[in-house]
Order: structure tokens, then sequence, then C-alpha cells
């Protein structure tokens, strides 16, 4: 297993020179579960009986990642690894003090410890695959399922309930019932966790193969009433789920939740402002739905087009079909190849032009209005975008 797999491959001698030094380690985690799933790995994290501590003394290039958890990134042949130290029954003992760690740790303490029986496996040098909780059975019943009491897992991180959906979504798996009881009784706690955090697994839920399943579990559980305004989406969120793409990029997910969700501009900025996204995504997704509801009742003009960039309008594209549109890429094409300008700056006056041109005394509200204009002709393939015409219509125009 470690030799048919590259990011195995390259970290061994990592995994070689800690077992010299007399410690155990182990690969454990998503790349593990990801394996036996035949899936691509990127990278792989390792659990060791090391301490920090002993770790910065077998390696000389190491970067401190959070000691008081008990993680150091080890810097080997170009690539970092993280190293954890096995975690014991203590929430995260305290490492800051060499002295102070006398716990005996094991693997076993450790995965005992780690949230699905999935993500409870860990990979040896010998190849073996070490499984105390039948995390290998799980993953071929294709079931999420909490590692020992469900509910001690979620009550030491209430995100473990999100990431239950999410894996769900992400591997298309069926959720355990003495698992899903838990979360419908613990539901409410996750309200204390940080938003991004709850962000990223929401997004992977989107993104999902099993959307449908993912979506169907956080809310037969509950646990939607806790994620910021999805108490009152609640048929918008059964829309996305139901909905006939069989994947979708972030961006078009927030689209097609808010495009169900009904939502005004506005509500969708308050939506994304308060899932702690980026401005970026949230101008993204209340231009892409404004696209996306123009599209269902009519083709590209040069006015949409010069108002949602061409990848925006891509991805708008797709969604189509799904909400009983039809998608006309080529149209698109066309559409921007012939679009006159596609930024205000592509215009053939600037404004020291408009300045000049209509005997200003200084800078005011009349340029903005001038460029508007004279923006507004030329995609309306009234006026051509020359230096000329523009000045023509700026003189014949009436500012006041
Ligand atoms: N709240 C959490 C987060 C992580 N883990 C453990 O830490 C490992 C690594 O976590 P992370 O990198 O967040 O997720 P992955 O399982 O690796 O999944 P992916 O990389 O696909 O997101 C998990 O497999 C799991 O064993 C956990 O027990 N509880």
């Amino acid at each position: 297993m470690i030799e048919s797999h590259k990011p195995f491959q390259t970290a061994k001698p990592v995994l070689e020179k800690i077992i010299q030094a007399g410690f155990e380690a182990y690969f454990v985690g998503g790349s593990v579960r990801d394996v036996l799933l035949h899936k691509e790995i990127s990278d792989v994290d390792i659990a060791s009986s090391a301490t920090p501590y002993e770790i910065k003394e077998i390696f000389s290039n190491t970067v401190d990642l959070g000691i008081e958890h008990g993680t150091v990134l080890v810097l080997e042949g170009g690539e970092g690894y993280e190293i954890t130290t096995f975690r014991t029954e203590a929430e995260y003992e305290d490492f800051r003090h060499p002295s102070a760690v006398t716990f005996v740790r094991s693997l076993e303490e450790d995965l005992k410890r780690r949230d699905f029986t999935i993500n409870a496996l860990a990979l040896g040098i010998d190849n073996q695959v070490i499984d105390y909780f039948e995390g290998k059975e799980d993953l071929e019943r294709q079931v999420i399922r909490c590692v020992g009491n469900p509910l001690e897992r979620f009550n030491e991180d209430a995100l473990r309930m999100f990431r239950a959906v999410r894996f769900i979504s992400q591997l298309n798996f069926q959720i355990d019932p003495a698992t899903k009881e838990a979360i419908t009784k613990l539901h409410q706690n996750m309200a204390n966790v940080a938003v991004e955090r709850m962000r990223v697994e929401w997004v992977k839920t989107m993104m999902g193969i099993g959307r449908k399943a993912g979506i169907h579990e956080l809310l037969d559980t509950n646990l939607y009433t806790v994620c910021p305004h999805f108490n009152e989406m609640r048929e918008a969120l059964v829309g996305l789920g139901d909905n006939q793409m069989t994947r979708l990029t972030e961006l078009q997910g927030w689209i097609l939740l808010a495009y169900y969700a009904d939502l005004s501009d506005k509500q969708v900025k308050k939506l994304m402002r308060d899932w702690k996204c980026s401005n970026q995504l949230m101008n993204n997704v209340a231009t892409g739905l404004m696209t996306l509801r123009k599209r269902l009742e009519q083709d590209y003009d040069f006015f949409m087009a010069y108002d949602c960039q061409k990848e925006l309008a891509m991805e708008v594209e797709a969604i189509l079909p799904s909400l009983g549109g039809t998608s006309d890429q080529r149209n698109l094409e066309a559409v921007y190849k012939d679009l006159p300008i596609h930024q205000v700056n592509e215009l053939a006056l600037n404004g020291h032009d408009i300045i000049e041109i209509l005997k200003l005394e200084k800078k005011g509200p009349i340029i903005g209005k001038a460029m508007n204009l004279m923006k507004e002709e030329v995609l309306r393939a009234k006026v051509d975008n020359t230096k000329e015409a523009l000045t023509d219509l700026l003189l014949a125009a009436d500012f006041v």
C-alpha cells in the first residue's frame, strides 16, 4: 500500500527516522481512509508516540504548528509533514512542558478519540492497516459511525456533527442510527462552533456526490436549525438536495440555494456575510443569481454579459437545464466575442477627456453620469466606441 501511493512513499523515510529513534509512528486519518476507497491522496498525516520536543530532536528542520496540541511540522525532502503526538483521554494534554508529560500514550488511545470509524484507521510502515473499531467494515458497508459512544465524540467537538453530514455527502454513505440519534439529541451544541468551521463542512456538503443524502440528514437531525439563516430556508435546502445536477461547484451551490429561497439581492448578501464568505464570493453569487433569473427569461444580451464575467456566466449556464431553462454556451461565446467593451476603462474617453469636452471646472458627479451614458449607449450598440462618436454623444446630452 505504501509503495503504490506516492505521498506515502515520499513520507516513508520520515516514519523510518522516528521509528529508528525508538518511537512509534503511523500514517493516520483521511489518507488511509481515502486509499482504502481507491481515491487519490495528496497529503498524509502522521501520528507518533514521540512528543513534539522529541520530534524536534530527530529532525533538523521543523516548524511549531501548535505544540500545546502536540503538533509539529517536519520539513523533509522539500515536503512538509504534520506529526501529531498520540492524544489521550485528557482533552489536549499540555506538551509545553516536557517534564509534565507523564502519560502513557498509545496508538489505540489516540484512535479511540477520533470522530468516525472510517477516520480511525492507521497504516504502519509494515503496510498493515490497524483497525480497532471496524472502520474497514464500515467503509465496505458505506456507513458513517462514531468511534465508541457518539455522545462523547460530539461533546468533544460539536463540529463533528456537521462533519458526519459532510462525509455522507462526500462519500455518498449512510449514517449509523446511533450516530444519527446523538446528532439529533445534541444538535444545539453546534451553535457554539465558529461559523468559519461550519462553512467548510457546508461547502463540502454542497459539492459532494451524495448531496441529497447529506442535506436530508442535515434536515432530519435538526442540525440545520443552528446554521445561519437555514431555519428560514428549509424548503430551499430540500430543493438544493433534489436538484438533478450531480456535482456542483461552491458558487453554483450558493446560487441555487439563494434561487430556491427566492432571496433578494440584499438577502443574498446578508446570507453570505453571515456565513463569513469572502466579498468576492458574495458578489459573484449575487451577480450569478441575477444572471440566472434573467437567463430563465431571455437570451444573453450585451448588458447581461457585461455585468457577468464569462467564467461566472459559464457556471450559470450549466445550472439552467436543472431549472427547466436551456443552456446555450455557443451564444454566450458569441455575445462575449462581440461585446464592445468588457469594462468601463475600455471606453475611448476617460474622466479627463470628459472634463475637457464638457468644459467642467472640476471633478463631480457629472463624470459618473457621463461614463454611464457612454457605457449604456455603447452596450446598446447605438454609438461606436470611438473618441469622435462619444464626444458627439456627450455634447448632445443634457446632464443637469
Ligand atoms: N473534529 C475532528 C477533526 C478531525 N479528526 C481526525 O483528524 C483527521 C484529520 O482531519 P481533517 O484533516 O480535518 O479531515 P480528513 O478526515 O483528513 O478529511 P479531508 O482531508 O478529506 O477533509 C480525521 O481523519 C479524524 O481522524 C477528528 O477526530 N475530529
